[in-house]
């Protein structure tokens, strides 16, 4: 079964600090949401909210249309799978999958089929005799994860269920949850701080800092046009460029910055239309830098770098550039195989207008 999530204006205080800042938040049925965010900025508040564990201060939670806020977890169509798993030691692995069923009453036989079906699922079906010891970290973590599933939730919470994994079978495992929950259909909320994890299986991702949503999308979406600075430094790697708006016209606005002049086309404003004397700080990801003269007629020319250092990382070239406007800036740029960069070179550097997002500088 499968459910939408409404949250609206959620807000949770412990005393005087507030975890989380008034989050709204629309779900929709089967999708697989990922919270994104480094330690402490409400994740886990979140969800547990959203399992019951936590009733908010202020707002309202509904599941498949249905008031939610005060429901306890048990009554709720949740089930939540958290980061130590604890599967019963003494069981066979069917039993632990049919335990919760065993809790609704449901008798023995049709137990077994159903805890079958859901290690089946994982890829566990032959293991249904054995305990939990005879299998490996990312197998328990899978017998969980039927576990969950058996109950039939219109809404799986999981709360960095992946956590414990090395890092080889994490990103294996990635895989077969995104591949598990397209087959189940499950609305799945997922929370981790591992940022490739959330690009890897979240059909949007949540980015959260400091109990707020900065940003909501398909991981495209975020990655290319984050709608804040902090969205933009969490999804990857980015350079900051500070600067200001000095002149806006129908539809570009020029951005005085170190590296010189940049008329951007207002779709490069991702959190609002520019104004003139706006600090605005563009982002510029490393793969967005090139050679100037190497590309199509969309290439902004940023002047004369430096390479100060370079190193080879199959793919491409890393390198440090430190352009001869601003001697003490230091850019990281991504360069292809092809550049040959080498350090010491002087290079004319240039990016697709369309790759810079410009956002304002005072969120930072
Ligand atoms: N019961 C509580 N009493 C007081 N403060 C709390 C309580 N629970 C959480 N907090 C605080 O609220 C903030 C958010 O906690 P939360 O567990 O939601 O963060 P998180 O994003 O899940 O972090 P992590 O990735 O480290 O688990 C933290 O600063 C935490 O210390």
């Amino acid at each position: 079964m499968t459910a939408t999530v409404s949250i609206e204006n959620a807000t949770k205080t412990f005393g005087n600090f507030t975890a989380l800042d008034d989050v709204c938040l629309e779900i929709n049925a089967g999708e697989f949401i990922v919270l994104l965010g480094p330690s402490g900025c409400g994740k886990t508040t979140l969800l547990s909210i959203l399992g019951g564990f936590l009733v908010p201060t202020k707002g309202r939670i509904a599941i498949g249309g249905k008031e939610m806020t005060n429901v306890p977890p048990a009554k709720r169509p949740t089930t939540t799978m958290f980061q130590d798993y604890a599967l019963f030691p003494h069981m066979k692995l069917k039993d632990n999958v049919g335990f919760g069923l065993r809790m609704r009453g449901v008798g023995k036989a049709q137990r077994e089929e159903r805890a079958k079906a859901f290690l089946d699922l994982v890829g566990l079906k032959s293991s249904a005799d054995k305990k939990p010891h005879e299998l490996s970290g990312g197998q328990r973590q899978r017998v969980a994860l039927a576990r969950a599933l058996a109950v039939d939730p219109d809404v799986l919470l999981l709360d960095e269920p992946l956590g414990a994994l090395d890092l080889k079978l994490r990103r294996q495992m990635q895989d077969e949850l995104k591949a598990i929950q397209k087959r189940v259909g499950t609305t799945f909320i997922h929370v981790t701080h591992d940022q490739e994890e959330a690009m890897a299986i979240g059909d949007r991702i949540v980015v959260m800092n400091q109990g707020k949503i900065e940003d909501f999308g398909p991981p495209s979406e975020i990655y290319m046009r984050p709608r804040s600075l902090f969205a933009a430094g969490f999804m990857g790697e980015v350079n900051f460029v500070p600067g200001t708006i000095s002149d806006v016209d129908s539809s570009h606005a020029i951005v005085e910055t170190r590296l010189g002049k940049v008329s951007l086309p207002k779709a490069c404003f991702t959190a609002g239309t520019p104004s003139a004397g706006q600090p605005t700080t563009l982002c510029i990801r490393p793969e967005h830098f090139r050679r100037a003269g190497e590309g199509d007629v969309a290439v902004t020319a940023l002047g004369q770098a430096t390479v100060a250092s370079s190193a080879f990382f199959g793919t491409h070239y890393r390198c440090h550039l430190a352009p001869a406007s601003a001697p003490e800036t230091s850019i990281i740029a991504h360069m292809p195989q092809s550049a040959a960069v080498m350090e010491g070179q002087a290079v004319n550097i240039a990016v697709n207008v369309g790759d810079i997002v410009a956002l304002p500088s005072k969120q930072a």
